[in-house]
């Protein structure tokens, strides 16, 4: 389906447009372009990866100029752009609803004016039953994939929803690991903290499932196994030599859950299961206000929402597999230093 075809990925600069990349330049695709704000990121992956295919765009998707110029003549889109910390979403959250909500309407409205054919969105667990202001905007962002795929004819727009990618810029793993290699202690927040994990691998397939399968407006999550971070730390300090290594407690962080969710109860009901992946439909109905008061679903009384706490859950030998599919791991296991899983 990519042959000959143009691909735009916003906010290509991070660890998964930058996973998403490399495996798309190994594809039959004409052209991918990489659109953001960051110009020495965007000089390094040129660098980086020599590509006739690769072309860059500055720009920065609260602009719809500068999106609209990067989206003609694009096939296909794959959106990360986004205010992606906790921290400083709940510090500047109208910061979040600019880049991640009214960020999202600016690059979708292009698509449809350009005649893109398929968009994908990036989204995160944090948006169901968000608590901090990093998910609530990318929950709203969502609202906006769904109600723009009811209103695009041509172009159909999904989104794809994921827990926690290991080892990605600035998470855990790579916190754990650098503590461990600094002789300093690992600081945990609190050790029956759980959250789904993810190989990055698994994110950029969940993409590409998208972009084969996606109809307009479902939501695409990937099933995955989790862990409490006393299980993770464990399973690090054992892979890495140092199983007495010295633990700190240090407490939940600001806007943070003690357990994501991937669906919602009600998603749950409506959800179809694919095997690797659930699929979630859109909501048809109409904007019907009786039938809103007077109709209710008894199934959603009964079903449960899909949390890390209810997932498969990974013992120390379970996470240590896990981890070692990571090429993050296998290069810090050899004495190199990595800062993420790229
Ligand atoms: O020093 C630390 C840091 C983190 N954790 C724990 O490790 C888990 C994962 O933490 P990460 O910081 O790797 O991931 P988060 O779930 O907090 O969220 C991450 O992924 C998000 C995207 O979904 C955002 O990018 C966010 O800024 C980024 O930190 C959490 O339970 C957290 O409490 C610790 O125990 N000790």
């Amino acid at each position: 389906m990519f042959t000959n075809k143009t691909l735009l990925i916003t906010g290509g600069t991070g660890s998964f447009g930058n996973a998403v990349l490399r495996r798309f330049l190994d594809s039959d695709l004409r052209e991918v372009r990489i659109f953001s704000r960051d110009e020495k990121k965007q000089d390094d992956m040129r660098k980086k990866y020599k590509s006739d295919k690769l072309k860059f765009y500055i720009g920065d998707v609260r602009d719809f100029q500068s999106v609209m110029t990067a989206v003609r003549g694009v096939d296909f889109i794959y959106h990360a752009a986004a205010l992606k910390q906790v921290p400083s979403c709940e510090f500047y959250p109208l910061e979040a609803v600019k880049t991640n909500v009214l960020g999202t309407e600016n690059m979708l409205e292009a698509a449809i004016q350009a005649g893109v054919e398929r968009v994908i969105c990036l989204s995160t667990d944090k948006a169901v039953y968000p608590i901090n202001a990093m998910g609530i905007s990318k929950a709203m962002m969502e609202k906006v994939v769904v109600a723009k795929s009811r209103s695009s004819r041509d172009t159909v727009i999904c989104a794809t929803r994921y827990g926690n990618v290991m080892a990605s810029r600035g998470s855990v793993i790579p916190l754990f690991a650098n503590q461990i290699r600094a002789g300093q202690p690992i600081t945990i927040t609190d050790p029956t903290m759980t959250r789904f994990m993810m190989t990055l691998d698994d994110a950029v397939n969940l993409v590409l499932f998208a972009f084969e399968h996606g109809r307009p407006g479902e939501i695409f999550v990937q099933k995955a196994p989790a862990a409490t971070i006393e299980t993770l730390a464990k399973a690090l300090t054992g892979l890495l030599g140092v199983p007495d290594h010295r633990i700190d407690i240090i407490g939940t962080r600001h806007g943070e859950k003690l357990f994501e969710a991937l669906l919602s109860r009600e998603e749950m009901v409506a959800a179809e299961d694919m095997g690797d992946y659930y699929c979630v439909p859109p909501d048809l109905r109409d904007l019907n206000y009786g039938k809103y008061f007077e109709q209710g679903e008894v199934e959603i009384s009964e079903a449960t929402e899909y949390t890390s706490h209810n997932t498969t859950r990974l013992d120390v030998a379970g996470m240590q597999a896990l981890l070692m599919k990571l090429h993050f791991i296998k290069a810090t296991m050899r004495g190199e230093l990595n800062e993420s899983e790229e």
